[in-house]
């Protein structure tokens, strides 16, 4: 793929599009104080899919949070080499007065693109995500996985045409598919792949979702909890179906064991 291609020529110092080291992050003060961040040291390479896997509670949303720059670490440094990332949640947060073109439009146009090219990007963004038929429609007109489509979409224009081109685009999304049924959350699971290949965005998705990660990712990272910290890694492109079967089962025993040992 281009973009991996690329990471090659960007040269030691900006070869990811972002950067966590000894990263903290502690909420409240004294006897409430609540450790989410015990120490968080994660690169993420222009391009590549990273799934960030945990128990509930782990602190995947804060290290998201910290690397959209919507929170600050209590101490670490968090690097981010890209335009600014763009962020999907678990609910589709649409406008609810916009159709699903304004929708997607809208980061084009708070970026001060200029009207021909938005409506052109925003067209080939709503073909890319196959909703180029509901357009004129309202978010509460759209099944839940359409509606999930459009902030797909949406944050494509914000990750893709509001960054500086020469610097690589960054998709942060959280657990964006859980509130799916398993067959909407299979083809959307698809489409990203897809899109992922065809723009070369680097992605970082938090999922609980062994299977979801395996499947998605080229790099699966688990994190602890409270503190939440990297335990282990796994790379898992180019598997096989029986490999990947295998690298499921090897995952959910890891994470069921970090897991016990936090409930112990
Ligand atoms: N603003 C906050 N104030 C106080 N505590 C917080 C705050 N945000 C998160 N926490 C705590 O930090 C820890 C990590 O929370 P976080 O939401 O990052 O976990 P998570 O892994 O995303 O959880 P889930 O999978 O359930 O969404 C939790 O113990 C949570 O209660």
């Amino acid at each position: 793929m281009a973009a991996t291609l690329e990471s090659s020529a960007v040269g030691p110092l900006t070869a990811h599009a972002a950067r966590l080291s000894g990263v903290h992050k502690t909420f409240g003060q004294g006897d409430r104080a609540v450790v989410a961040l015990g120490g968080v040291d994660l690169q993420v390479a222009p391009g590549e899919f990273v799934c960030l896997l945990g128990a509930s509670g782990c602190g995947k949303t804060t290290l998201l949070n910290l690397i959209a720059g919507l929170d600050r670490p209590t101490a670490g440094d968090v690097e981010v080499n890209s335009g600014r990332p763009a962020v999907m949640f678990q609910e589709a947060a649409l406008m609810p007065w916009l159709t699903a073109a304004a929708n997607i439009e809208l980061p084009l146009k708070l970026g001060g693109i200029g009207r021909a090219e938005r409506k052109a990007r925003t067209r080939e963004l709503l073909d890319l995500v196959r909703l180029g038929g509901a357009d004129k429609k309202r978010p509460h007109e759209l099944s839940g996985g359409m509606r999930q489509r459009v902030a797909l979409a949406r944050a494509l224009a914000s990750a893709l045409h509001t960054s500086d081109d020469s610097r690589p685009s960054l998709l942060l999304m959280d657990e964006p598919f859980s509130a799916l049924d398993a067959i909407t959350r299979d083809v959307l699971q698809g489409e990203l792949i897809r899109l992922w290949r065809a723009t070369g965005a680097a992605v970082v998705f938090v999922t609980h979702d062994v299977r979801e990660a395996v499947r998605l990712g080229e790099r699966v990272v688990l994190l602890s909890s409270r503190p939440g910290r990297v335990v282990q890694e796994w790379r898992v492109d180019g598997l096989s179906g029986a490999e990947e079967s295998q690298a499921v089962d090897v995952i959910n025993r890891r994470l069921r064991e970090v897991i016990s040992n936090h409930a112990a």
